[in-house]
């Protein structure tokens, strides 16, 4: 059996990384792959969802610029066009990623699925039923998550993440079950690509991990593109004839819609059930995720969980953060840990909505549980920032928090033009550990949108 120093099973945004490292420290590494190369962000999350993002803004951009004084004529949306471009960025990460491992004299990558045969030993599955074993002296599990199926919509054909970025024509009429992530970026882009498009949420609270005048302000940017919200729908039962027929309860009413398609985005679950984790002794939660310290180790000290697998972070910057934490357990002098990182995140509807560290509602029930904690708010809406006015795109808001007593920042909620990029500043401050002082009083370039983050600074508010 041929013994390495490393077998990573996966390669998602930590796994590359990781088995790069190690090739390059001198020595020997072996990364596995059931599937395509590069896990999901590469070929079924961020990098095709933000193509179609981008064709799905210029689309909307090229039909509603009469207000800046520009007129176009027959705007056709070409989906083929549209996926031939996407899968040349992914066919061209594809290539980067088996150059750069084969010019690793210390990697081997192996096409198939791994799963644990003992706590140091790999079975490795192929297609052509040729099976491997390896043995390694540490093993990292970076395995991500796929869809989860609730039960009753298993024998419909319904579309997921993977299979909607395969479509070459627009739906006419697009369900989708679930508004989370997955479900309203692609509810904008589809109804900007011409479909008709409905969004059932089983909570009466619409996107309940953000403020609600937040979750409000989105729900008003999507309606304003047609795109249908029913929150609250109750007992939905999805029956397939020629279409997909819905019914569901909404204030004990029952409704009816038919439509063409159905996108199911209802969470996702880890990759975990066929690693054969009880032969290696690795321990998961009752939810399948697995067990980790804060450095990543499992209750096995040689065996290490990154990315979506530990349920300590949902994105492929939480993944390549995992990558970097457990680099520099092994190999680095700096040590860091979990609980140094921050949390933040961006949602890529348009305008795009972002966050880091706590919300509006988080700091009240703060103060709630802490008499001695006083925090206190920035706001500014988009309609007075100068650039949002010039750009014709004022939808959105501004907020950060602030503990009045350290003056130190701790949240941020941005909704407009530019909030995936302009949230970065907030971001480095609080890494930095510094006073909301020093944004505060920094010159900022004009006309941009950070350029009102000193000036929102200098009128601080009570939260009531
Ligand atoms: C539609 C969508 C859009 C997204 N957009 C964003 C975004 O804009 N920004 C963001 O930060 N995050 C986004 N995410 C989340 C992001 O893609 C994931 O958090 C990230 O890819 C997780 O990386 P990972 O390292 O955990 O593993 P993954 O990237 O999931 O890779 C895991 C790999 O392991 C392989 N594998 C699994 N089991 C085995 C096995 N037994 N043997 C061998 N190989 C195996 C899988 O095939 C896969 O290739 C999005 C996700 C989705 C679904
Ligand atoms: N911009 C980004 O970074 C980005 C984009 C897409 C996906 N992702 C990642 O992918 C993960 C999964 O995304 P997601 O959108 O599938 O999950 P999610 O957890 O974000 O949202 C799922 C939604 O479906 C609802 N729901 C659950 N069961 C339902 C049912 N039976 N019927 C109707 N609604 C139901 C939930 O209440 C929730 O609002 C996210 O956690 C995120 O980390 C990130």
């Amino acid at each position: 059996m041929k013994t390495y120093d490393a077998i990573i099973i996966g390669t998602g945004q930590a796994g590359v990384p990781l088995a790069t490292k190690f090739a390059n420290e001198g020595k020997k590494v072996a990364i596995i792959e059931k599937n395509k190369i590069g896990g999901t962000c590469v070929n079924n999350g961020c990098t095709p969802t933000k193509t179609y993002v981008a064709s799905a803004r210029r689309a909307f951009v090229a039909k509603n610029s009469k207000d800046l004084g520009i007129e176009t004529k027959d705007v056709k949306v070409n989906l083929k066009k549209i996926k031939e471009r996407k899968d040349e960025i992914i066919a061209n990460t594809h290539i980067g990623i088996k150059k750069l491992f084969s010019g690793l004299e210390n990697l081997d990558f192996y096409q198939g699925e791994g799963s644990f045969l003992s706590e140091n030993s790999i079975e490795i599955k192929t297609e052509n039923g040729k099976n491997k074993k390896i043995e390694g002296k540490q093993i990292f599990i970076n395995v991500g998550g796929k869809t989860i199926i609730p039960k009753e919509y298993q024998k419909i054909d319904y579309l997921t993440n993977t299979s909607i970025l395969e479509l070459e024509e627009v739906p006419k009429h697009l369900i989708i079950l679930g508004a989370g992530y997955i479900g309203l970026e692609f509810s904008q882009v589809f109804a900007r690509f011409g479909s008709k498009v409905t969004v059932l949420q089983q909570n009466e609270r619409f996107l309940k991990k953000e403020d609600k005048d937040v979750a409000d302000e989105i729900k008003k940017v999507l309606e304003k593109e047609s795109i249908t919200i029913h929150t609250n729908a109750q007992n939905i039962k999805v029956v397939q004839k020629e279409k997909i027929n819905i019914s569901f309860e909404k204030d004990g009413k029952e409704q009816k819609i038919k439509g063409s398609h159905i996108l199911i985005s209802v969470g996702r679950k880890p990759n975990t059930k066929n690693l054969n984790l009880e032969k290696a002794g690795v321990k998961t939660d009752e939810r399948g995720y697995i067990k980790v310290n804060q450095h990543f180790q499992t209750n096995k000290k040689h065996i290490f969980a990154l990315g979506d697998c530990n349920g300590k972070g949902a994105f492929t910057h939480t993944a390549y953060n995992d990558f970097e934490i457990v680099r520099d357990f092994i190999f680095g002098k700096q040590k860091r840990k979990l609980a140094d990182r921050i949390q933040c995140y961006a949602m890529f509807i348009d305008p795009p909505l972002s966050r880091v560290g706590i919300n509006e509602e988080q700091a009240k029930q703060q103060m709630k549980e802490d008499k001695d904690l006083k925090i206190v708010q920035a706001f500014r809406p988009m309609k007075y920032v100068a650039r949002a006015k010039e750009k014709g795109e004022t939808d959105g808001m501004m907020k950060i928090l602030i503990n009045e007593k350290t003056q130190k920042i701790l949240g941020a909620t941005f909704l407009g033009i530019s909030a995936d990029e302009t949230i970065h500043g907030v971001i480095d401050i609080m890494y930095a550990n510094k006073s909301y002082k020093t944004i505060r009083d920094a010159v900022h370039i004009h006309p941009t949108v950070s350029e009102l983050i000193p000036t929102m600074l200098e009128n601080l508010k009570e939260l009531k």
